[in-house]
C-alpha cells in the first residue's frame, strides 16, 4: 500500500511566487521521502474576497450559480501555478479542478455539501509518480454545474480527499504555527497547543476560531483522519487534531470570538408545544443560521425565546421572527445589535464545575455585562457588547492562565480503542449515502436532573458570578461543598431584570437551592424556584449545528408529541432540551422515531 499524504495550503501560504515555490518544495520533499502527495490549494491571498467584490459591482445579490462559477476561478489559477512551480522544482505534477478530481456535491450553490468523490483519476496520477495539485473549495453538482463548498472550504476538500484516499495524515499549512489557545491576533500571549480533540476543535471552529473550517473537522472526526495544523513558513511540528482519548482533558483548552452577532428576542409567546418548531421553521425557510438559542422558563404561561444570528442575517431573521410571532399570537420582537459572543471550550469542563463561574467573575471584574448565556457540556458562551470583546477575551485568557505551558498530557498516538459513542458514529458513517450527510448517533434521556430558576436578578455585571460561585461552593469550586451545574441559560433582561435557569443532578437540587439562596436574598425580590425532577433529552452526533434541519426536526417531533420545551442548550455535537419529568419518555420516543434511531 502506498503511503499517501494530503497537504493543504491556504490563501496566505500561496500569496506570492516565493510562497508558491516554498509550498511546492514541501510537496516535493514529501514525495522524495517516499510519500504519494496530494496538494490542496486555495485561491491566492484575498483573491476570493476580490472576486466577491467584483461580482457586487454588477449585482448586489449576484445569481448563486454565476457567483460559484466566478469564485472557483481563484483556485483554478493557483493550482495551475503550483503545478508549474513543482515542475520547476524538478518533479512531475498535474493540476485538477474539483470536477476533474471527481468531487460531486449537491446543488446548494455557495455552500454545497459533498456527496461522493471518485478516486480513480487521482490514483492513476499518483501511481504514475505525479504530485496531484487539487483545487480546494469546489465541486460539481449532479447537473454538471460548478459549486463551491462555503468560505474557507479548502480545508474541507483536504479532509475529504484524505478520508477517501486513506491518507496517513492531512496537513493544513497556514500563516500560524498551529492552533492557539485563542486567535494570536487578539491575544499575543496565546499559546500554541500540541494537540486538541476533534470535539474541542469542532466547537472552537464553529464558535469563531477561524484557523480551520468547522465542516472539515466534522468530516475528519467522522472518518478518523488525523489532521496537523502547521506553519507554511517554518518547520515547527504544529498541532495534532486527534480523538479525545489521545489528548489531555483540560477544563479550558481555548477561547473563540464571534464579532458580528445580533440578538433577536420573541417575547410574549404562549407556553405550549410547537412554539420552537414554528420559529425554527420560519428561520429555515429563509436559510437563517441560528446560533445561540435560549429559551428560559415561562412566567404565568408566557414564554420568551432569544437567539443570535450573524449581523448580516439580522434583517432576514427579523422578518422571519415577525411572521412567527404573528402566527403564534406573540407580543413583540426585539433586537440587539453590536454584540459579540465569547466562548470557552474544554473537554475537561464537566469535571471542573467552576469554569462558568470563573468566566462570569472575570467578565464582572472588567465591568462587562453579559446579555445571554448558553452552555453545553464542553463550552460556555456569553453574549456581550462588541466594543468590549477584545478586552474580555484577554481577561478570560489570563484568568485561566492559558498562556502558561501545561503539564505533560496523555499519550497522543490516537490508537486507543473507540469509545461506545465513537463506535456508534462509525456504524452510522458506514451507512451514509452522501459523505457529508448528517450523523445523529444517539438520542438519550437523563431523568435524573433538577431545574432551578432564579428571578428576578438585577441586570448588572457580577450577578452571574455571585450566583455560580455560590452554587459551585466558592470561587475555588471545591467539589465537596458545591453542586455540579450542568446547563446554564440566561435570557435577555427586561426593565433591568433578568432570569437565570440551570440544571443540577436531582440529588443535588436541595443543596444547589440552598447555595443559590444566599446571593439571591441579596437581590431584593430574588427568588429561587426548584423543580426537583425534570428530564433532559439530548440528540447527539456530529456537526449538528451546521445542519439547520436538526433543530427543526427535533422541535417538530416534540410539538407533534405535545411535549413542552422548558430550556434549550445547543452545541456542535449536541442539542439538549429540558422537559417536564413526566413527559420525558414520550419525548424520547417521538424524537428517536423522527431521527430513525432504534
Ligand atoms: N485559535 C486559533 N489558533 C490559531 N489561529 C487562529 C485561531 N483563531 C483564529 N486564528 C486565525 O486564523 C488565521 C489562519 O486562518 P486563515 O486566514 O483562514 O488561513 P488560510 O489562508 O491559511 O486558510 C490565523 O492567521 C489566525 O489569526
Ligand atoms: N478561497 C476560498 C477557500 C478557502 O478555503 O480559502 P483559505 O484556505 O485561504 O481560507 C475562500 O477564501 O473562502
Amino acid at each position: 500500500m502506498p503511503r499517501i499524504i494530503v497537504q493543504k495550503f491556504g490563501g496566505t501560504s500561496v500569496g506570492d511566487t516565493s510562497r508558491i515555490r516554498r509550498a511546492a518544495a514541501r510537496a516535493v520533499a514529501a514525495q522524495k521521502a517516499g510519500m504519494q502527495v496530494v496538494m490542496v490549494v486555495s485561491a491566492r491571498g484575498k483573491k476570493t474576497d476580490e472576486l466577491v467584490r467584483l461580482a457586487g459591482e454588477f449585482d448586489i445579490d449576484p445569481p448563486a450559480r454565476e457567483l460559484d462559477m466566478l469564485l472557483a476561478t481563484g483556485e483554478q489559477e493557483s493550482v495551475a501555478l503550483m503545478a508549474m512551480a513543482i515542475r520547476e522544482a524538478g518533479a512531475e505534477a498535474v493540476s485538477l479542478t474539483g470536477g476533474q478530481i471527481g468531487i460531486s456535491t449537491d446543488d446548494t450553490y455557495g455552500k454545497a455539501r459533498i456527496r461522493a468523490i471518485k478516486t480513480d483519476r487521482l490514483k492513476e496520477h499518483l501511481d504514475a509518480g505525479r504530485i496531484v495539485v487539487a483545487a480546494g473549495f469546489q465541486g460539481v453538482s449532479e447537473s454538471g454545474d460548478i459549486t463551491t463548498l462555503g468560505r474557507g472550504g479548502s480545508d474541507l476538500t483536504a479532509a475529504a480527499l484524505a478520508a477517501v484516499l486513506g491518507a496517513e495524515r492531512c496537513e493544513i499549512y497556514t500563516d500560524v504555527p498551529g492552533v492557539f489557545t485563542v486567535d494570536p491576533r487578539i491575544e499575543p500571549s496565546a499559546r500554541k497547543l500540541d494537540c486538541i480533540g476533534y470535539d474541542e476543535m469542532l466547537e472552537l471552529a464553529s464558535l469563531g476560531a477561524g484557523v480551520m473550517h468547522s465542516r472539515s473537522i466534522e468530516f475528519a472526526g467522522k472518518y478518523g483522519v488525523p489532521v496537523v495544523v502547521r506553519s507554511s513558513l517554518t518547520d515547527e511540528p504544529g498541532t495534532l487534531i486527534a480523538r479525545a482519548g489521545s489528548v489531555p482533558s483540560r477544563p479550558v483548552t481555548g477561547l473563540a470570538l464571534v464579532r458580528d452577532a445580533a440578538r433577536v428576542t420573541l417575547a410574549g409567546l404562549p407556553d405550549r408545544p410547537g412554539v420552537m418548531a414554528e420559529i425554527f421553521r420560519r428561520m429555515a425557510d429563509r436559510a437563517i443560521p441560528l446560533d445561540m438559542v435560549v429559551q428560559d422558563l415561562s412566567v404565568a404561561g408566557i414564554a420568551e425565546v432569544s437567539f443570535t444570528v450573524p449581523q448580516e442575517d439580522l434583517a432576514g431573521a427579523l422578518a422571519a421572527a415577525k411572521v412567527a410571532v404573528d402566527e403564534l399570537d406573540g407580543a413583540e420582537v426585539t433586537v440587539g445589535t453590536d454584540l459579540a459572543k465569547i466562548s470557552a471550550v474544554g473537554a475537561g469542563m464537566p469535571d471542573r464545575p467552576g469554569v462558568a463561574a470563573k468566566m462570569f467573575r472575570t467578565l464582572a471584574g472588567i465591568d462587562c455585562n453579559v446579555v445571554l448565556v448558553t452552555t453545553s457540556e464542553i463550552k460556555v458562551s456569553c453574549l456581550i457588547a462588541r466594543d468590549r470583546a477584545d478586552e474580555a477575551i484577554r481577561a478570560v485568557h489570563a484568568a485561566f492562565a492559558l498562556d502558561r505551558e501545561e503539564s505533560a498530557g496523555a499519550g497522543r498516538d490516537g490508537n486507543e480503542p473507540l469509545s461506545p459513542a465513537e463506535q456508534r458514529v462509525r456504524t452510522v458513517v458506514e451507512g451514509l449515502q452522501g459523505m457529508e450527510d448528517i450523523v445523529v448517533a444517539d438520542v438519550s434521556l437523563d431523568t435524573d436532573q433538577a431545574r432551578l430558576s432564579v428571578r428576578p436578578v438585577p441586570d448588572r455585571p457580577g450577578v452571574l458570578a455571585d450566583l455560580f460561585e455560590a452554587v459551585a461552593g466558592g470561587p475555588d469550586d471545591d467539589p465537596s461543598t458545591g453542586a455540579t451545574v450542568d446547563m446554564i441559560v440566561q435570557n435577555v433582561s427586561h426593565a433591568g431584570h433578568a432570569a437565570i435557569s440551570f440544571t443540577v443532578p436531582a440529588s443535588e437540587a436541595e443543596l444547589a437551592a440552598q447555595l443559590a439562596g444566599a446571593p439571591a436574598a441579596t437581590w431584593g425580590e430574588g427568588e429561587v424556584q426548584t423543580d426537583p425532577h425534570v428530564a433532559k433529552l439530548s440528540v447527539s452526533g456530529v456537526g449538528l449545528r451546521s445542519h439547520t434541519g436538526v433543530g427543526l426536526k427535533l422541535f417538530a417531533a416534540l410539538a407533534e408529541a405535545q411535549v413542552n420545551v422548558q430550556l434549550i442548550g445547543t452545541s456542535e455535537m449536541r442539542v439538549s432540551v429540558v422537559v417536564a419529568a413526566n413527559e420525558g419518555e414520550r419525548a424520547v420516543e417521538a424524537v428517536r422515531e423522527a431521527f430513525g434511531i432504534a
